[in-house]
């Protein structure tokens, strides 16, 4: 199924406006405005205390906020609608004596599902997610990836329609960030609204449709990825043989050149307003000799340092690298 663009007429999941919370002298959210369309893979994106947490826990009703307003599926109260919200924390933890199922189950029971039933639909869920092994076995028994994993589809047990996952990625192998990739966009296929916190831009670009970046409590952007993406200019990436000739007149002046070692030339510059077309002819008959052109689009990592600046940027880039190195 594929799912509708966002930026349509579809009704909103969560709808937040102004929000504000502050923690004794730490304005931890300053005015957080975000939309999240029903079906919607939704990212916050931003480096460390830069105010994920504290908006999820406020969109939830795990905190009040000090201003603004926050509604989930039209509620005002998000307790009233906590049956419809699967939620992974951020502080992840299971009791370690209860079985895989029994966990499941338990956290089921806490939305109102009978044990017995969650019982039944955790075995059906460790069985599709490849841990039907591990049912029997205690949380205690578990590695900490596999344990996340248990806490993951314990948050779906209920039949949610809107998951809310706190930094859902850290703390997993490369191969189980492809599962839960894989498994959110299941769930959106579905119809169930994802909403996730991340500090990995790479998450976001790869699932999202809709991003809000956050940084110091506030969110200079929400909205698509891909409008966030085309704020920057395409750039021409051109290989060339040649080195100078009258052709480098058809190249803007403030285009940037790398000779490699191995003879030949690179020129980065924006898409001319003129298109690629009008470069080609004066490539072609001053013999530039292209060996490759080709049009690159800005990634999600270029529209963040737009947005957010480059102090921003490095932090989310520390703590990728610090999470990978962990
Ligand atoms: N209960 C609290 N008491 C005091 N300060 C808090 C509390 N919760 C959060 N803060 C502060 O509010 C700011 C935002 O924290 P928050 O946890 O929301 O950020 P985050 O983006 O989720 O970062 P991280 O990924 O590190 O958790 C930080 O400066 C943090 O220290």
């Amino acid at each position: 199924m594929t799912r509708p663009a966002s930026g349509d007429n579809r009704s909103l999941a969560i709808e937040a406006r102004g929000l504000v919370k502050r923690f004794d002298d730490t304005l931890a959210v300053d005015g957080v405005d975000i939309e999240v369309p029903e079906g919607a893979i939704y990212g916050i994106l931003g480096p460390n205390g830069a105010g994920k947490t504290t908006t999820l826990r406020m969109l939830l009703g795990i905190i009040d906020p000090d201003q603004g307003v926050r509604r989930i599926f039209g509620n005002d109260r998000p307790h009233e609608v906590a049956k419809l919200i699967g939620y992974l924390p951020e502080e992840r933890g299971l009791y370690p004596a209860m079985k895989c199922d029994e966990a499941i189950a338990f956290m089921g029971a806490l939305r109102g599902l009978s044990l017995a039933e969650g019982r039944a639909r955790g075995r059906e869920l460790l069985e599709r997610h490849g841990l039907g092994h591990a049912v029997d076995r205690q949380i205690r028994q578990l590695s900490k990836g596999m344990a996340q994993t248990v806490q993951l589809l314990g948050t779906l047990v209920h039949r949610p329609r809107l998951v809310v996952f706190d930094e859902p990625f850290s703390g997993l192998d490369a191969i189980n960030q492809g599962k839960l990739e894989v498994m959110i966009r299941a769930l959106a296929n579905d119809g169930t609204t994802v909403i996730f916190s991340t500090h990995v831009i790479h998450h976001a670009e790869r699932l999202c449709d809709d991003v809000a970046i956050i940084a110091g409590g506030k969110v200079p952007y929400a909205g698509s990825v891909d409008v966030a993406r085309d704020r920057i200019p395409a750039q021409v990436r051109l290989e060339t043989r040649s080195g100078d000739g009258p052709w480098r007149a058809a190249l803007p002046d403030t285009a940037r050149h790398d000779a490699k070692a191995g003879g030949s030339h690179f020129w980065y510059f924006p898409v001319p307003e003129t298109g690629i077309e009008a470069l080609l002819k004066p490539l072609i008959d001053g013999e530039a000799g292209i060996l490759s052109l080709s049009i690159e689009r800005a990634g999600l990592h270029d529209a963040f340092v737009e947005i957010a600046g480059e102090a921003a940027a490095r932090a989310l880039a520390e703590e990728t690298a610090a999470g990978a190195s962990r």
